[in-house]
């Protein structure tokens, strides 16, 4: 088997390179390519490393005809077209806690060096000025941080705040007041942060909601002189309006290390009065750097090796607790989607999803990805778990999921709904001591069978002597039955086979089985 090649495309420690080497993919390291560089080379590669200079947009992607996975060291994924790399069947996966500790540590230091104003000092006292009577700081002790996002890096400033006897309140609509309690911090609107906050501090992704949050008319809201730190990303803060608060004295200091447009060699702030600024140098310590490195690596390499997903922002991840046992679930609901795909006829406008019994007690959104991927296989080839949802939209089909916990027949259960040309039809199946797979309805009719490689499904009416016309037939084209399955439909007085075979079944065959007296409909079907 050929290796997984993998490229870095931004500065890594060099553990990443290690890793992936030690676990079986091939590697290039290339920090600093040009978009059009990149461009050019990115169809090599199975696996892309970044930090946050690559940016990868759709043209990228466009290029990008073997790529798998692309794993970000680091946090923030706003340098990725994630739609795109969805629509691709690209994973994003990004290392959520390895850099958090030192990012907050940034942000407590940018609180102290804004407070005593550090660097100005610093540069004014070595050109010689000794500029005692000039800084004059505040302290920290007693003051009211406002905490814009309280998840991971926020709750670690939280706590270090704290720790300092400063006052926190947050503003993170998706704080839950429990968790509120358990950091220590008071809950609050954003006006009410604004209004009462001495220092601000930023830690929320950049989306199109968090935008601008600090824009101008926000900035107006806020207490006289408060002091404002950004360790979390450009385009959170209106740059423009902050110059503006700041040159006005509305807002008394301001830190960031995130810029709009990075790198960020030039900028009005740069002059504005008690603006310090930092090369997005957040996640920049040692410990941070090997942490994510090696994570990002391991990650990537656990996927393109063993298709194991872990911190992926675009297919739902699995634990280690839930992998093994969804695991069968996964090839039960690929097969039956796969089934779906095959036999409906014309286009299929609706699916619903319904897992009954134990498998009602597992995680439902890796099932219905592998039953869409199934399905969506009979309209492309590149289909897997994290395009097929993107692909199932837009093509218009509609997808529902149902839970049923109360066991029916069989212990466990997944059943397959769809609407297509012919209306309303089921496939359903089960687990056999816990892990084989088995289909257990078909079209509505009880069947029991494994799906197999190469398969015939025929439809008739049940006449005697059928089974016997069709096995002739197919030992006149040479073809070995390896599993012979039948299903009745009482009420209609059809008949269902489903017949495992030794190799594929070509048109001639489905042509000579059409011919034969009573029957209604022969498909050849491959999983
Ligand atoms: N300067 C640097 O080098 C680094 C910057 N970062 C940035 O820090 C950001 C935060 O990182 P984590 O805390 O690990 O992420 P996280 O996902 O744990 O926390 C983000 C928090 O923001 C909240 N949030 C989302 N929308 C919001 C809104 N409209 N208003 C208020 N809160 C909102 C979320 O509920 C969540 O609690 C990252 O997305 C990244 O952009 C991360 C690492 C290093
Ligand atoms: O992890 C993040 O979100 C960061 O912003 C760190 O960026 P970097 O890897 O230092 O370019």
């Amino acid at each position: 088997m050929t290796k997984p090649k993998v490229l870095i495309s931004d500065k890594m420690d060099p553990k990443a390179a290690e890793i992936f080497a030690a676990n079986g993919c091939e590697v290039d390291v290339k920090p600093g390519m040009t978009p059009e560089e990149l461009k050019a080379v990115i169809g090599e590669y199975d696996g892309l490393a970044i930090r946050s200079a690559t940016k990868v947009t759709e043209d990228i992607l466009e290029a990008a005809t073997n790529l798998k996975v692309i794993g970000r060291a680091g946090i923030g994924v706003d340098n990725v077209d994630i739609p795109a790399a969805s629509a691709r069947g690209v994973v994003v996966m990004n290392t959520p806690f390895g850099n958090s500790i030192t990012t907050a540590e940034h942000a407590i230091a940018m609180l102290f060096a804004l407070a005593r104003q550090i660097p100005m000092a610093d540069r004014e006292t070595k050109a010689g000025e000794w500029p005692k009577s000039k800084y004059m700081g505040v302290e920290l002790t007693g003051k009211t941080l406002g905490l814009v996002g309280a998840g991971n890096i926020g709750s670690i400033v939280a706590a270090r705040a704290l720790g300092l006897r400063m006052k926190v309140i947050a503003f993170d609509p998706y704080l839950t007041a429990d968790r509120a309690v358990e950091m220590g911090v008071e809950k609050v609107d954003l006006d009410t942060l604004l209004a009462r906050a001495d220092f601000i501090t930023l830690h929320t992704p950049l989306t199109d909601e968090t935008r601008g949050i600090l824009s101008a008319e926000a900035l107006a809201k806020t207490k006289p002189g408060v002091r404002i730190v950004n360790c979390a990303r450009g385009g959170l803060i209106d740059e423009a309006a902050l110059k503006d608060a700041l040159d006005s004295g509305q807002v008394g200091g301001a830190a960031l290390d995130v810029f709009e447009t990075e790198p960020a060699t030039a900028s009005p702030l740069f002059d504005a009065p008690n603006f310090i600024c930092t090369p997005h140098l957040g996640a920049s310590t040692t410990e941070a750097q090997v942490n994510v490195a090696i994570q990002v690596a391991e990650q990537m390499a656990d996927y393109l090796t063993t298709g194991g997903i872990t911190n992926a922002l675009n297919v739902p991840s699995l634990s280690a607790e839930e992998a093994p046992k969804l695991k069968p679930y996964m090839a039960l609901a690929e097969q039956l989607g796969s089934l779906v795909g095959q036999i409906a006829t014309g286009n299929i406008s609706s699916v619903a999803i319904e897992v009954e019994g134990a498998a009602a007690e597992l995680n439902q959104k890796p099932i219905t990805a592998a039953v869409l991927a199934g399905i969506m296989g009979r309209y492309s080839q590149s289909v897997n778990m994290v395009n097929a949802p993107y692909l199932a939209k837009e093509r218009g089909l509609e997808v529902s999921e149902i839970r049923n916990q109360r066991e029916g027949t069989y212990h466990t259960l997944l059943r397959v709904t769809y609407v297509a040309e012919k209306g309303k039809r089921s496939v359903a199946g089960t687990l056999f001591g816990s892990d084989a797979p088995r289909l257990v309805e078909l079209a509505g009719v009880n069947i029991e069978a494994a799906l197999e490689k190469e398969m015939m499904y025929i439809v008739n009416e049940d006449t005697p002597g059928f089974i016997g016309r069709i096995g002739s037939l197919l030992g006149d084209h040479g073809i070995n039955i390896g599993n012979f399955n039948l299903g009745r439909r009482a009420a209609t007085g059809e008949a269902v086979l489903l017949l495992s075979v030794d190799q594929p079944i070509g048109q001639d065959v489905i042509d000579a089985a059409c011919k034969l007296e009573s029957v209604k409909r022969v498909k050849g079907l491959s999983f």
